[in-house]
């Protein structure tokens, strides 16, 4: 079966042909109906599909109206997904298109975990949950570490960060996830290439209130203006970011270690809910090539029993720890594609 795997994120879109575990990138939608056109299934990934999409689906026009109604909810990724599904819908009429939701894998967090300590009222009449995101990536990185450890996915209990340009991190017990740091939106959790992560609900209500900034002006500066680009002012890309602190720039290296810090604050965190950990996971674009950022984190993280000293070698998946550490360190490159196109595959059958 050949699919093609849309993966809209916020700073890139990915295209990939995946024929069982091959996979080929591709350029652009044009040149995937010129080179690809007997693609048997379209596998979209939706960052989020509200309280109605939580489940991988073929699309009809139920789903269609659904995943429209989640636009707000991930304003920098549903709309994206939208005019995608739209066009490839269009151009690829005859294959079957599947949508498959980033929550997905997030379903297991237990209600501790996904509850906001709000109003019962609202939380009922508007779904406000944790949902979290990123799961086709925590999936992979999963069962990826368990091979590396060489022990079966059902036994073991893992702390993955995915670090990209949205990031976030995932306790991940014996397979699945029961803690995350993205909730209700993708704007939770750790610091981003351009979103702030969480800051102050009371801050915001004080920035509103007393007129400092509009609503618009907010999600802008919260979503486009924040994170390493906010602190930096000049890159959201840490490649630029460590070769500027190396040559002597202060907010450089000040926005890479805030970025640290906010990281290692949110595997803290959700390692609250794992019964030990035995490995940290490296994932996402960041993750897996900034060997100096995965330093950065692990090397602070002695309270869990965590150190540095990783290997900076990415030519392929490892174990990047000493063999003497108390807790492994992995690297794993990020392969959503693959976990995509196996969902709608399963989802099809
Ligand atoms: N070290 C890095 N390597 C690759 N991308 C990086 C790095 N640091 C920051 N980025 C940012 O991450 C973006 C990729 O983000 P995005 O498309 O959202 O990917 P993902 O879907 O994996 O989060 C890049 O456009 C870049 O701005
Ligand atoms: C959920 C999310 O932030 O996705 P991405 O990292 O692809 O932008
Ligand atoms: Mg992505």
């Amino acid at each position: 079966m050949k699919v093609l795997t849309v993966n809209p994120g916020s700073g890139s879109l990915r295209l990939h042909v995946v024929d069982g575990d091959d996979a080929t990138e591709v350029g652009d939608v044009e040149s995937v109906v010129d080179r690809h056109g007997t693609v048997d299934v379209v596998a979209h990934r939706l960052v989020h599909g509200g309280a109605d999409v939580v489940e991988p689906a073929v699309v009809t026009s139920k789903v269609r109206a659904a995943i429209a109604a989640a636009e707000s909810l991930a304003p920098e990724h549903v709309p994206k997904s939208e005019k995608l599904l739209d066009q490839l819908t269009e151009l690829l009429p005859r294959a079957t298109h599947v949508i498959c939701p980033d929550t997905a894998f997030h379903r297991t967090i237990p209600a501790v975990a996904h509850t906001y300590p709000l109003p019962a009222r609202w939380r009922a009449r508007w779904d406000l949950r944790r949902y979290g995101f990123h799961g086709w990536s925590f999936g992979w990185a999963g069962r990826r570490a368990a091979v590396l450890l060489d022990r079966p996915v059902t036994e073991v209990n893992l702390l993955v960060a995915h670090l990209s340009g949205g990031c976030s991190v995932c306790a991940v017990s014996h397979g699945r996830s029961v803690d995350t740091s993205m909730g209700f939106t993708p704007l939770e959790g750790t610091m981003m290439a351009k979103r702030s992560g969480t800051v102050d609900p009371g801050m915001l209500l004080w920035l509103l209130r007393e007129g400092k900034l509009t609503v618009d002006e907010l999600e802008d500066g919260l979503y486009h203006h924040s994170g390493l680009l906010g602190l930096s002012g000049t890159s959201d890309d840490t490649r630029d970011l460590v070769r500027d602190a190396r040559e002597g720039n202060v907010k450089a290296r000040f926005a890479l270690a805030v970025f640290e810090h906010r990281t290692r604050r949110e595997l803290a965190a959700v390692a609250a809910s794992l019964p030990r950990i035995d490995a940290l996971v490296f994932t996402g674009d960041i993750g897996w090539d900034q060997p100096e950022t995965a330093e950065g984190v692990a090397g602070g993280l002695g309270v869990l029993g965590i150190t540095g000293g990783l290997s900076r070698q990415r030519a392929q998946d490892s174990v990047i720890s000493a063999p003497d550490a108390k807790v492994p360190v992995l690297a794993v490159r990020s392969r959503e594609e693959l976990e995509l196109a196996r969902a709608a595959a399963h989802t099809v059958r």
